[in-house]
């Protein structure tokens, strides 16, 4: 099967600062995969060498099951750096020159222009366009060529809400009609809303790999209790050592939160007052920062 991406062993070093290392990244096909990473966490090197763009230091990349060549790139749209268009040219007749220089059918525009949602404003010039307008349009000189593969480098960075909720929309449209999209943000609840999965990278390793229910993991119990040793070791004995811990003078169990009651019993049965007992989901955000291992992570 050849997947739209797969990376192994990818590193870049820059002297002695190594942006990438020892990346094994997966995009399957008609996934939305959200790359995730604070600000110099390697997002951006990653992507350019997955274009050809950067040499990497070690490791292979495959686009599509074969080495990112010119041909690969045919199949294959990107908004890396802000799109360069003329700013005297409306948004269709600049999509009208790229599409003769990339060999894409001119009847592509309107469809493109369709799909980006700039239709109505197609015919303005390019300066008059938004941000919002301007990534969009960026998006649809990417998407010129039918691409199977869409890759995207941080396409809301500097959005105003409402152009970052049309990009949004945008990405979820492109993902239902079966676009792969690969995106690199530092926005968590960016990837959250429009990403089926989510790799995690800091300092250029790929920490944490899966979809958000993944990632947020199993669903638990926090239980507050006295004595807290004899709460937890009963714990330890009913639910198995591994799915207790002793966390900020409560237990937090990994079972599912319908087993409160039974285990409510079984502590008191024991010997132990129970003064709390409440379902635990895990915050992404919180996941999020303990995997990154820092408080102050610039990512929200
Ligand atoms: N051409 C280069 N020469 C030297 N160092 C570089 C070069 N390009 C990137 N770096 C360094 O590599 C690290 C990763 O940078 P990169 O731009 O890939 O991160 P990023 O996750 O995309 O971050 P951002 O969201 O800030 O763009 C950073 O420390 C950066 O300074």
């Amino acid at each position: 099967m050849n997947l739209p991406v797969r990376t192994e062993g990818l590193t870049k070093r820059y002297g002695d600062l190594t942006a990438v290392r020892d990346l094994n990244l997966t995009v399957r096909a008609g996934e939305v995969y959200g790359f995730l990473g604070p600000n110099g966490a390697g997002k951006t090197t990653t992507l350019r060498m997955l274009l050809g763009l950067v040499r990497p230091t070690a490791g292979t990349v495959r686009l599509l099951g074969r080495p990112p060549g010119a041909g690969r790139l045919a199949a294959v749209g990107a908004l890396i750096e802000g799109p360069a268009f003329y700013p005297y040219l409306s948004g269709r007749e600049n999509l009208r020159v790229l599409a003769r220089y990339a060999g894409a059918a001119a009847d592509r525009v309107p469809l493109v222009l369709d799909l980006v949602d700039l239709a109505d404003r197609a015919r303005h010039r390019y300066a008059s366009y938004s941000l919002g307008m301007k990534q969009r349009l960026g998006v649809a000189a990417a998407l010129l060529k039918d691409p199977r593969l869409l890759i995207l480098d941080e396409p809301t960075n500097g959005l105003d809400p409402a152009g970052t909720a049309d990009m949004r929309r945008l990405i979820r449209r492109l993902g239902a009609a079966g676009c792969t999209v690969l995106l690199s943000s530092h926005l968590l609840g960016e990837v959250e809303q429009v990403c089926d999965r989510i790799g995690v990278v800091s300092s250029g390793r790929l920490i944490a790999e899966g979809s958000v229910a993944d990632l947020r993991g199993t669903a638990g119990l926090r239980v507050l209790a006295e004595p807290l040793d004899g709460a937890a070791e009963r714990a330890r004995a009913l639910v198995g050592a591994e799915r207790v811990r002793v966390v900020d003078g409560g237990l937090e169990l990994a079972v599912e939160p319908d087993r409160a009651a039974w285990l409510n019993t079984e502590l008191v049965r024991a010997g132990v007052a129970v003064r709390e007992l409440r379902p635990r989901k895990r915050d992404l955000e919180q996941v999020f920062f303990e995997l990154i291992g820092k408080e102050t992570a610039d990512v929200r």
